[in-house]
C-alpha cells in the first residue's frame, strides 16, 4: 500500500502475506504508525491496496461488505440514536429480506444480551460509559453475524478494569460464537490473552509482517492464572522481545527539545 503519488509517495505497507482459518483469533501488534491499521482499513475494503489484494472464503473482497464487521477504538455510535436503535439500524439493513420485524427484535435483544447492555436499551451514547459503548459497538457488529470481525484497538480508550472485563467477555464470546477475529493492539497481554496467533509487524516505511507466533494455551483462558504460566510468560517474552529488540523504535528529537536548555534537556531524557 503506497499512499500518494511521485515525490509525495510513502510506501506504507511492503509484504503483508497472511493465512488465517475460519475461527482464528489473530492480534496485530507493531510500532504505532507502521501501518496496522491500513491492513485492517483494506481487509474491511475502507481502502484499496495498491497492489494485492483480500479473498475472503475464495472470492476477492476490493469494498465494505457485512462480512466483515469493524469496531474502532472510538466508538462509532450515532449519537442521535438509542442503544437499541443502534443496533437496529444494523440488523434492519442486512435482515430486513430474510427476517421479520419480531425476529429482528428477538436478534437485537439477543446480541445486547450478550455483551450485558439489555438493562441500558433506550438511553443514547451520551448517557452511558466508554466501555457501555464499546459493548454496543460489539454487539452491533456480532449482530451483523460477519464472517470476520475486525478490531481496531477496541479497548484502546478504557481504563484498565473496564478493559479487562471487557476483554473477558470477548473471550466468552469467541469461545460460544467461533468467531474469526483481526484484532489491532498496543497491548502484549492483550495479544496473548486473546489470540491464536500473534502477527508482529516490523516498523515502516515499508512495513511487512516480521514474526508470527503461535500461541499454544488451552482455552478457556483465566488471567489470573496465566499470569505464573511459563508458556503465556514466554509468549509474552517473544513479542516483547520482537518490539523492543529486534524493531527497537527511537523516536526523533523534537527541534523544540533540541533546543532546550541543557539542564532541561537532562531532565527529560
Ligand atoms: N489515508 C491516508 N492517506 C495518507 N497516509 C495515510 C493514510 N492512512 C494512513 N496513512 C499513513 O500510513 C502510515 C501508517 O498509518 P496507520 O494508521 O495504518 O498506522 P498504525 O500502525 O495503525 O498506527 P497507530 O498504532 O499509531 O494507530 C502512517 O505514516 C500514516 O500517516
Amino acid at each position: 500500500m503506497t499512499f500518494g503519488e511521485g515525490a509525495a509517495a510513502n510506501p506504507v505497507l511492503k509484504g503483508i502475506d497472511l493465512d488465517v482459518q475460519r475461527g482464528e483469533f489473530i492480534s496485530l501488534i507493531g510500532h504505532s504508525g507502521c501501518g496496522k491499521s491500513t491492513v485492517l482499513n483494506i481487509v474491511a475494503g475502507l481502502l484499496k491496496a495498491t497492489s494485492g489484494g483480500v479473498i475472503l472464503d475464495g472470492r476477492e473482497v476490493n469494498e465494505p461488505g457485512p462480512d466483515r464487521a469493524v469496531v474502532f477504538q472510538n466508538h462509532s455510535l450515532l449519537p442521535w440514536l438509542t442503544v437499541y436503535q443502534n443496533v437496529e439500524l444494523a440488523v434492519d439493513k442486512i435482515f430486513r429480506e430474510t427476517k421479520s420485524k419480531a425476529e429482528r427484535k428477538e436478534w437485537i435483544l439477543h446480541n445486547l444480551d450478550m455483551v450485558h447492555m439489555d438493562h441500558a436499551l433506550h438511553r443514547l451514547p451520551s448517557e452511558i460509559s466508554g466501555g457501555m459503548k464499546q459493548r454496543v459497538g460489539i454487539a452491533r457488529a456480532l449482530a451483523m453475524e460477519p464472517k470476520v470481525l475486525l478490531l481496531d484497538e477496541p479497548f484502546g480508550a478504557l481504563d484498565a478494569l473496564t478493559r479487562a472485563h471487557l476483554q473477558d467477555e470477548v473471550i466468552r464470546i469467541q469461545a460460544e460464537l467461533g468467531n474469526t477475529v483481526l484484532m489491532i493492539t498496543h497491548d502484549v497481554d492483550e495479544a496473548v490473552l486473546l489470540s491464536d496467533r500473534v502477527v508482529m509487524m516490523t516498523n515502516g516505511p515499508a512495513a511487512e509482517v516480521g514474526q508470527i507466533m503461535d500461541v499454544p494455551l488451552e482455552r478457556p483462558r483465566n488471567r489470573i492464572a496465566l499470569a505464573e504460566d511459563p508458556v503465556y510468560n514466554h509468549c509474552r517474552q517473544e513479542i516483547l522481545s520482537f518490539l523492543y529488540e529486534k524493531q527497537r523504535k527511537v523516536e526523533p528529537i523534537s527541534p523544540a527539545r533540541k533546543a532546550a536548555p541543557k539542564r532541561e534537556t537532562a531532565l527529560t531524557a
